[in-house]
């Protein structure tokens, strides 16, 4: 029996590291880097293969056979390195185990059970934008109103219990590192992760769950069989686990790109009807998922290049979302553009499930904002928090004006 010897040129190879802090901080200069060199490109240090031209990660995304998540979204390869986490039934599973759950969440958080939060979040919005406004002018965009807003209204939606809502940030935050290289950042979450995943495990049992809301619809799922009851926790765990931050720093990427292009700020109180597609062109510029892995389950080929069965293929989002084949003028925010494509939420059957929350939360916090507001500018330097997989502020310093 002989080897298959993959045939094909070898691939170009860079030896840059997308998880050091240098790139985390700017990592435009490795995205055109990389599509420049290839449509793909072997990353000597961690023993992958990047795609990072907006054709090439639309296709792994589409093609779920030859590019499979069971084996893991991140760098750690399932089939050989436990998780740190008993696997999510959703981002880490491949179809037939993948489509129940799916259906189960599409339904729960599609835009029809989502009509019932509309006003409610509206209302929640006003309010926190009129009580940040009376303290001032200038606040800090992502304390006052990017990490708060999210954190006001989705666990009350998930129906989890007050105690302990302060633990949801860090947990994601350490799920997102999770994703990447065993470094520094991982290193760092480490000394909580028992305490953290006790209480979000904690929070997904039925008996904790309010008696509406998403948790109390998976729990109701799994009452018709639409999953088991041994899923059902573990699906609220994908909310919990995913549906934080990722909204915490897409609200926090739309603030900073109004802030940055007071013209669309303009647009969008000319058109308070842009605030849903503001949202997608933030999503695409600013991608605050950024990467995300899949493994070969056969050989591929891209380009002319072979890429082995069982290898680790890492997607750059980002770098698709400002690819010059793709969008005009990527790296412009524009609400003139029709972002519909992007691949900020993924593509093909694990595209964001949560999407719809996303939208609705950052709809409701602009639409107070562009109210009240006449002009947004930064109002100081924005510091940004770094995370293997996220794209985010620490802090984005604003000044604005009142009608
Ligand atoms: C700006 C906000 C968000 C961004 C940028 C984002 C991004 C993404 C991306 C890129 C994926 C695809 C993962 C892959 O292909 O492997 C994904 C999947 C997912 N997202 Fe989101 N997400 C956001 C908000 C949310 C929210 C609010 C929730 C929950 C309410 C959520 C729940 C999920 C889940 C459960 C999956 C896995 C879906 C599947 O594998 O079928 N996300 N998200
Ligand atoms: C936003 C990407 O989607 C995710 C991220 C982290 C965890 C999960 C899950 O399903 O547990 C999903």
């Amino acid at each position: 029996m002989t080897a298959t010897v993959p045939t094909g040129t070898t691939a170009p190879t860079s030896d840059v590291d997308p998880f050091s802090h240098d790139v985390l901080e700017d990592p435009l200069p490795m995205h055109a880097a990389l599509r420049e060199a290839g449509p793909v490109v072997f990353l000597s240090r961690y023993d992958v293969f990047a795609l990072a031209r907006y054709d090439d990660v639309h296709a792994a995304l589409v093609n779920w056979q030859d590019f499979q998540s069971s084996a893991g979204v991140g760098l750690s390869n399932f089939r050989y390195e436990e998780p740190w986490r008993p696997p999510s039934l959703l981002l880490e599973a491949d179809p037939p185990r993948h489509d129940a759950p799916r259906r189960v969440l599409q339904k729960v958080l599609g835009p029809r059970a989502l009509r019932r939060l509309r006003d409610g979040w509206a209302a929640d919005a006003d309010a926190l934008v009129d009580e940040v406004l009376s303290r001032g002018t200038s606040f800090d965009a992502v304390a006052d109103l990017a990490a708060t807003f999210p954190l006001r209204v989705f666990p009350d939606a998930v129906g989890i219990p007050q105690d302990g809502r302060e633990k949801l940030l860090p947990y994601g935050d350490h799920a997102f590192n999770a994703f990447g290289p065993a470094n520094d950042l991982v290193a760092r979450g480490a000394p909580r992760v028992a305490e953290l995943s006790a209480w979000v495990n904690a929070q997904c049992q039925r008996d904790v769950l309010a008696p509406t809301g998403f948790g109390a619809d998976i729990w109701a799922a799994s009452d018709r069989g639409d999953i088991t009851p041994e899923q059902a926790p573990l699906v609220v765990r994908s909310l919990l686990t995913a549906g934080v931050d990722t909204t915490v720093h897409g609200i926090s990427a739309i603030l900073h790109s109004f802030a940055t292009h007071p013209d669309q700020w303009r647009r969008l109180r000319e058109e308070p009807s842009l605030a849903r597609v503001a949202f997608d062109e933030a999503v695409r510029l600013e991608s605050p998922v950024q990467t995300f892995f899949r493994t070969a389950t056969t050989e591929v080929r891209i380009g002319d290049v072979v890429i082995p069965e069982g290898r680790k293929i890492l997607m750059f989002l980002a770098a698709a979302n400002r690819d010059p084949r793709r969008w005009a003028d990527p790296d412009r925010f524009d609400l003139s553009r029709d972002p519909s494509g992007h691949v900020g939420f993924g593509m093909g059957i694990h595209q964001c499930v949560g999407q719809h929350v996303a939208r609705l939360e950052a709809e409701s916090i602009l639409t107070a904002l562009a109210r009240r507001v006449s002009t947004i500018e930064l109002d100081g330097p924005p510091v940004r928090h770094h995370n293997n997989t996220l794209r985010a502020f620490e802090r984005l310093p604003v000044r604005v004006a009142l009608d």
